[in-house]
């Protein structure tokens, strides 16, 4: 008899992205390349490309509870990620069905404005994330635009990036995350502080490249994968980042823009990649 491999099952709650490279399609190929299978409730469509997002579509709230009910009925969710949630009606939505299915290992990317400069979440829907969602995170990972609203400080430096993170836990986030790709410099500075008070710097060479589109939904899909998978969140949090480091130098050539990353350059067995599971 065949041996059936035991993947976990993670959920992502997100946004649709035409061009296959943000959103939701990376989140789906992503935990697929790190050995967790995902189910997915679609908060909206966006009409988008590696040029920009050309249309974005809210799904009606009560599809929304529909997605929930299918998955819950069915799925032992480990471990669930927020992505794009549009406006404040969309992110209660949410809110009240993690409440509802007693979502545990819950990563929340606060996504507020693609790459090319489009809004994905509107001043009302960042007020409920900062109300509503954020107490119900595990981990939040902004960027540091993102970091800069939810703070409520500009962020210029790596002890700025500290501050913001102690700001955004005193705001009512267990673990924090801020991701530095937004910054400069020849080093990629992602700085973490958990719930323990106990922060520390992740680091990676910063890869010249334009194919950066996706590069916060891949890295906290990762997390979320690898949560479903039973690991601590500072492990899980450390190979999502070493996944992240891997595969941002190896990315597809494809589109006219901001192209996509390549999930699957990860094909191999944790084991394989010599991965150091010591944070
Ligand atoms: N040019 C880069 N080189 C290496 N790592 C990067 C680069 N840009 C972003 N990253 C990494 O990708 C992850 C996502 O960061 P970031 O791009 O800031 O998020 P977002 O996509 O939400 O704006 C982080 O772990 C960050 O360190
Ligand atoms: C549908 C959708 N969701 C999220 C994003 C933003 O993803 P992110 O990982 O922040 O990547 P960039 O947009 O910064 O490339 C998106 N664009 N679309």
């Amino acid at each position: 008899m065949r041996d059936v491999l035991q993947y976990p099952t993670a959920l992502t709650i997100a946004g649709s992205d035409s061009g296959g490279g943000a959103g939701m399609q990376a989140d789906l190929k992503t935990m697929q390349a790190c050995r967790t299978y995902s189910t997915a409730v679609v908060v909206g469509l966006t009409a988008q490309n590696t040029l920009g997002v050309q249309g974005a579509y809210p799904t009606a709230l009560d599809v929304i509870d529909q997605q929930f009910a299918s998955i819950f009925a069915d799925f032992d969710v480990r471990a669930a990620k927020t992505g794009a949630l549009f406006d404040r009606d969309h992110v209660l939505q949410v809110v009240e069905n993690l409440k509802k299915y007693e979502v545990t290992n819950l990563v929340v990317d606060p996504v507020m404005v693609a790459k090319g400069g489009a809004a994905l979440l509107d001043s009302a829907g960042i007020d409920a994330l900062r109300e509503d969602l954020l107490p119900l995170a595990t981990l939040i990972t902004p960027n540091l635009p993102e970091a800069e609203l939810l703070a409520e400080m500009p962020i210029a430096s790596q002890d700025d990036m500290v501050v913001a993170a102690h700001k955004i836990m005193a705001a009512g986030a267990k673990n924090v995350m801020i991701k530095g790709g937004h910054g400069h410099g020849p080093v990629v500075y992602d700085y973490v502080l958990l719930a323990d008070q106990v922060g520390f710097w992740l680091t990676g060479d910063r890869v010249a490249t334009t194919s950066k589109h996706g590069t916060g939904d891949t890295l906290s899909a990762a997390i979320t994968a690898y949560l479903a998978q039973g690991e601590s969140l500072s492990v899980a949090i450390a190979l999502g980042h070493q996944y992240m480091n891997k595969i941002i130098g190896q990315p597809l050539n494809i589109g006219h823009g901001h192209g996509p990353l390549n999930q699957g350059q990860w094909p191999t067995t944790i084991a394989q990649q010599g991965v150091n599971h010591e944070v």
